[in-house]
């Protein structure tokens, strides 16, 4: 069993659990109090490369990263340092996030916010809505077609962008079938766990003009955002090196300083 599948085992008895707790139409009535959320697209297809930075306390792959005491605190300085979005990694088992963090970011910035998990069913979306996120992630190498199709389209009907993660070439045409109009390239294999430096060059060229092309992982600083906007990035998006780094505020600005440079022009 690879890694991925053995996340998902965990996210599918956590989230039985959570669905006995809250039923679904108790998340649907906090949905409608809500504000309404963001629309992210102007944010990300803006001038530069956009950052999206991301709160992680702890990753599969290296174990706990980084103490985060204050999951809004840190929102606050990424978005002070110029992130265009907050991702926020609400799975507890692997990456020791939660829901309550989201809630806790939502509250803090101004930038829309994602839900970073495994999403596998309808529910989550709702969680994630009524948490407040803007944005929710689907794997499309966590789910059948038909899965993914109907949950880009019920993530759409209550008002959440869906960002789609694909590891390879095959994989960007059924994100687009779909209907993504924001597809991120993990350079992490989700069943090796290693990142393998040349998958967003590989991937992003079959990536139709139009769509948001993200770069995920293994991002370490302004040179590798200077590698990946000339391979056709229109946002990073990091976490490890900042919740690691010396100064969250200033890792941000520098990230988005070198993907300002007038010589790499968006598409
Ligand atoms: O910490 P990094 O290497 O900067 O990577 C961030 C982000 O890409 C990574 O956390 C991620 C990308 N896709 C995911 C899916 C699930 C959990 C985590 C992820």
């Amino acid at each position: 069993m690879g890694a991925l599948d053995d996340i998902l085992a965990g996210v599918r008895e956590d989230l039985a659990l959570r669905q006995e707790q809250v039923p679904l139409q108790l998340l649907k009535e906090r949905v409608q109090h809500v504000d309404d959320a963001l629309d992210p697209m102007p944010v990300l297809r803006g001038p530069g490369v956009a950052v999206i930075a991301e709160v992680k306390r702890a990753s599969p792959s290296k174990g706990a990263l980084a103490e985060i005491g204050d999951p809004a605190w840190l929102a606050g300085e990424y978005a002070a340092g110029g992130a265009a979005a907050i991702s926020v990694l609400t799975e507890g088992r692997r990456f020791s996030g939660s829901l309550d963090d989201l809630v806790r970011v939502r509250r803090a910035v101004e930038v829309p916010v994602l839900r970073k998990d495994f999403i596998v069913t309808a529910y989550q979306l709702f969680e994630a809505r009524a948490a407040g996120a803007d944005l929710v992630l689907l794997i499309v190498a966590a789910l059948t077609d038909d899965e993914l199709i109907c949950l880009v389209e019920r993530a759409v009907s209550i008002g959440l962008t869906p960002l789609v993660e694909v590891h390879s070439p095959e994989e960007v045409s059924r994100a687009v079938d779909a209907g993504a109009r924001i597809i991120g390239v993990n350079a992490r294999n989700l069943q090796t766990l290693e990142v393998d430096p040349t998958t967003f060059a590989r991937t992003a060229p079959l990536i139709p003009d139009g769509i948001v092309r993200v770069a995920e992982s293994g991002v370490r600083g302004p040179h590798d955002v200077i590698e990946l906007a000339r391979s056709g990035a229109d946002v990073v998006l990091v976490g490890e090196a900042l919740v690691t780094g010396r100064d969250p505020r200033t890792g941000v600005a520098d990230l988005v300083a070198a993907g300002a440079h007038p010589a790499l022009h968006k598409s």
